[in-house]
């Protein structure tokens, strides 16, 4: 037979597979190595390592292209080289590779050693953004100490990258040209392998856009009656200090003090956590138990012996929350600086989705352990997250009360409380990447970095900065997604796919029945120890990327396409209740924005 027939395909496939293996192990503890001890001779080491498996994919990928695949009949040969004949940033000249390496690798450090002084105490400047900055955010009623968090930590972080970031996207574009894309936002997209997949974004955010400007008008509110007119107003932007989180991406930490019903049970889990004298071991060991109550898989060994799950002292280390594959079908590794509270038991159950994706699809060929999308890959610890926060489950678990009870308004509160967490969420996860998309177009330039910025979080989020901003300033740069360079639009596909997995798995469990959605409401769903909900499940995630992500939803949901009624239907009594509730009180929906209104 000629050389690169189909039959040498395969076989070229096979060996390549395992040298492509054996590096990414290779990269995969040196790059753990920096991330979990930040020194200058790990730095060096993952440099050194990532150059050699940049050289060998170099090398390889001159051969792979010599294949007719696109002439092969077996659509597993032929869909694994597609994806090998796309080469990624090794595609740079070797200085250039290192250059853009170390430039990533530098704005990590500078992100994960930003320190601020305490707003109390001058003195003591050792604040880090984890744990510190992301408590006192979460906990903090004084705006006044809310900003200056808010304003120096910017100034750490985000300020200090903003050469750095320009080279980053110089560099990554120019991978991106030479791997025949027009600029690195279509080399991202290609990962969904759709064609009009940011005009299904769009329409998806139009349709969740109505639920989002509710949830605003009904927060704003509550907040403006905290803080008065002079610091929140009533019809117009929302300031993005006071909503719990550095970033306003989720508010779930003021629920406390904008209570639907006051009084009832809050269905947090943190006090009980606590009481039980609750370990970061115990957190993650409770979701392994949720995992393998659904016949899915327990964590190997070496998942407990090498991760770290709690902040560890006397050295610098990324501790932005991660899931590892070491794609030797053995080492699987979680890194997060767990705190005990209720947002890091759902923080853990997302990272343990993850480590379960990796374990269900660890037999693929090398480039088919990936999620179907990188959407899915966020999505299943938060869909099994959906059934864990439930009051139901929490007292099943022994974290809330077994007499708390369920009444109406303890379920709209739980609703509410959740709402702060998935629908506050939306315009943020889609926000990101339409900024970093237009950078990478070049529509937006490095002298309207932060305008731009501000412009989308004020047109999409209706929120506004405490203090004034200018292109001084580099506000994206101050969220880990930017200076790591991790695509963010997964999150967005997340939170809207999560909804149709659970509204599937709830069905396959027998707790959701859509000719009748009030018998079994969605947001009472909880899968737990259903393995028929879970074999469904394993089913989609042992697929990893072998087949386009359609198909992969199609096992599970029935659906091929991305889907909002989920989401809308398990916020359906919430939804019901903020239109009545901004009703009564005049609430202006929308917001007006701040320039119009200076005017
Ligand atoms: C927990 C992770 C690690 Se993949 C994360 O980055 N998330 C989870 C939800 C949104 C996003 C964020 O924190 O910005
Ligand atoms: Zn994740």
């Amino acid at each position: 037979s000629n050389k690169y027939s189909e039959a040498e395909g395969k076989e070229y496939l096979a060996k390549l597979n395992q040298e492509l293996l054996r590096y990414s192990n290779m990269a995969a503890i040196a790059e753990w190595a920096y991330a979990s001890n930040i020194t200058e001779e790990n730095l060096q080491n993952k440099l050194k390592v990532a150059a050699e498996t940049a050289r060998f994919q170099k090398e390889a990928w001159k051969e792979t292209i010599k294949y007719p695949w696109k002439e092969y009949k077996d659509p597993v040969v032929k869909r694994q080289f597609k994806k090998l004949s796309v080469l990624g940033s090794a595609v740079l000249p070797e200085d250039k590779y290192e250059k853009l390496d170390k430039i990533v690798s530098e704005m990590q450090n500078v992100y994960s050693v930003a320190k601020i002084c305490d707003f109390n105490n001058k003195e003591k400047c050792d604040l880090n953004l984890e744990p510190e900055l992301t408590l006192l955010m979460a906990k903090s009623r004084n705006p006044e100490e809310l900003k200056h968090m808010w304003v120096q930590f910017r100034q750490q972080a985000g300020d200090k990258v903003r050469k750095e970031f320009t080279e980053y996207v110089a560099l990554t574009n120019e991978a991106a040209k030479l791997n025949n894309f027009s600029d690195a936002s279509e080399e991202w997209l290609k990962d969904y392998e759709t064609e009009d997949f940011r005009d299904q974004i769009q329409a998806l955010w139009l349709q969740l856009k109505p639920l989002y400007e509710q949830i605003h008008a009904y927060v704003r509110r509550r907040l403006n009656e905290k803080y008065g007119d002079s610091v929140v107003s009533k019809d117009g932007l929302i300031p993005a200090h006071l909503l719990g989180n550095m970033w306003s991406q989720n508010w779930g930490n003021i629920y406390e003090i904008t209570t639907p019903y006051p009084g009832k049970v809050a269905s947090d889990a943190t006090p009980y956590m606590v009481e039980k004298g609750y370990d970061a071991h115990k957190m993650f060991k409770l979701s392994e138990e949720f995992f393998t109550s659904l016949n899915l898989t327990a964590m190997p060994d070496t998942f407990w012996k090498n991760s770290i799950l709690e902040k560890p002292v006397g050295r610098n280390l990324v501790c932005h929350a991660s899931a590892w594959d070491f794609y030797d079908g053995k080492d699987f590794r979680i890194k997060q600086c767990s705190r005990i509270n209720m947002e890091n038991l759902l923080v853990a159950h997302h990272e343990m989705g993850h480590i379960q994706y990796f374990l269900q699809y660890k037999d693929q060929p090398g480039n088919f352990r990936e999620g179907a999308n990188p959407g899915f890959h966020e999505a299943v610890g938060d869909t099994i997250a959906l059934s864990v926060s439930t009051p139901k489950h929490l007292r099943r678990v022994g974290l809330l009360p077994a007499d708390s009870k369920d009444d109406p308004e303890s379920q709209l509160n739980y609703l509410y409380n959740m709402g702060l967490e998935k629908i506050a969420f939306l315009p943020f996860g889609y926000l990101m990447d339409l900024w970093r998309w237009d950078v990478f177009k070049g529509k937006t330039t490095p002298e309207n970095y932060n305008c731009e910025w501000w412009k989308l979080r004020q047109q999409y989020q209706g929120i506004e900065p405490p203090v004034d901003r200018s292109e001084a300033n580099f506000d994206p740069g101050s969220k880990y997604h930017i200076i790591a360079s991790v695509p963010y639009i997964r999150y967005f596909v997340s939170f809207v796919v999560q909804f149709q997995f659970h509204r599937a798995l709830c069905e396959k469990a027998g707790q959701f029945d859509p000719k009748d959605p009030d018998r079994l409401p969605l947001h009472e769903c909880d899968i737990y120890q259903s393995k028929e909900a879970g074999n469904l499940f394993g089913s989609m995630l042992s697929m990893g990327s072998s087949r386009p992500w359609p198909d992969a939803m199609e096992v599970m949901t029935g659906q091929r396409k991305m889907d909002a009624t989920g989401l809308m239907e398990y916020f359906r009594p919430l939804l019901k209740w903020l239109e009545a509730e901004n009703k009564k009180t005049g609430e202006k929906i929308g917001w007006t924005p701040s320039d119009a209104r200076h005017v």
